[in-house]
């Protein structure tokens, strides 16, 4: 694996190039899983190397189901990629978390139906952890370089994935409030755990767009909101993260880097050559003898 770059950005609703990368260059990217969402761009930011991958393609033609999480994640792997972070709009489910602000969460809950996510099977069978699915010392790192930015910044919360693509009923908004959920969004899961099994360190910088549907004052959401909303928010989404790139921590204490060391449960014995070969990237460490 070559070190092309070291601090992976997924962007998100709004978000399709980063402002400001350094040397940049475009690269077309194929992996054993597919194609990523977008050409990536890697660059430099404040002297960290950088990939920046638009997780629904330029011109956002890409379904949140659509998204091929999988090749996004290896693609980023390939590049030698150890820290994600994930840039996603999102609709606030309490008073307190306001359009505008932002929010760095702690939890997931995967709502999706619809989607690949593992790199797993064809052979080998592994169960990651996922108890606490955010790194936490990446997680910090971020919400120190959000609140930097002077935007309102909430440390903490959970975060769920609809499937979308339509919004939220009334009735399931009120009952995610119900379950003390913060946030909703329609892309973090997989793409957190794929990131997990690929030994990634990932955080979200969640920019709120809305209330969802459930506030009585307030009209319920649709893209032109949320556009709206997004269009006053990029430039601090970036700024946050050149804040983080500058100050970025490699040498984490996280378990992160070791995600796989008690997941795999195959016999080496009984894997499929065609299987061992594609997720080599990920299992090499564990099964070369
Ligand atoms: C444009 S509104 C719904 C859309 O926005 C969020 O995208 P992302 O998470 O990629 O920032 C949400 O998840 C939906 O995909
Ligand atoms: N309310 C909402 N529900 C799901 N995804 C969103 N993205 C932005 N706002 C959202």
């Amino acid at each position: 694996m070559s070190q092309q770059a070291i601090l992976g950005i997924i962007g998100g609703s709004g978000l399709y190039h980063f402002e400001g990368l350094e040397d940049v260059q475009s690269v077309e990217v194929t992996t054993p899983f597919g194609k990523p969402s977008a050409p990536i761009l890697l660059g430099s930011l404040e002297g960290t190397r950088v990939a920046f991958l638009a997780r629904h393609g330029i011109g956002h033609h890409i379904l949140p189901s659509e998204v091929n999480y999988r090749a996004n994640i290896y693609a980023l792997k390939q590049m030698g990629v150890r820290f994600v972070v994930g840039v996603s709009a999102c609709g606030s489910l309490r008073h307190d978390y306001k359009p505008g602000n932002f929010v760095i969460p702690d939890q997931v809950i995967d709502f999706t139906r619809d989607r690949k996510r593992s790199f797993f099977g064809e052979g080998l069978v592994a169960h990651i952890s996922t108890a606490d699915p955010y790194c936490a010392s990446l997680s910090r790192q971020l919400y120190e370089a959000a609140l930097s930015t002077g935007v309102e910044t909430h440390q903490g919360g959970t975060f769920i994935t609809i499937e979308g693509p339509r919004f939220s009923t009334r009735a399931e908004s009120h009952l995610f409030r119900a379950w003390g959920i913060s946030i909703i969004g329609m892309t973090t899961c997989p793409e957190i755990f794929l990131a997990r099994e690929a030994e990634m360190c990932y955080a979200s910088l969640a920019h709120i767009t809305d209330y969802d549907v459930w506030h009585l004052a307030e009209e319920p959401v649709n893209v032109e909101m949320v556009i709206r909303t997004l269009s006053q928010n990029t430039a601090a989404a970036q700024q946050a993260i050149r804040t983080l790139a500058a100050r970025l921590d490699e040498n984490t204490d996280c378990e992160c880097s070791r995600a796989l060391e008690k997941a795999l449960i195959t016999d080496p014995a009984r894997i499929p050559p065609e299987t061992r070969q594609k997720l080599a990237l990920l299992v090499d460490k564990y099964l070369k003898p």
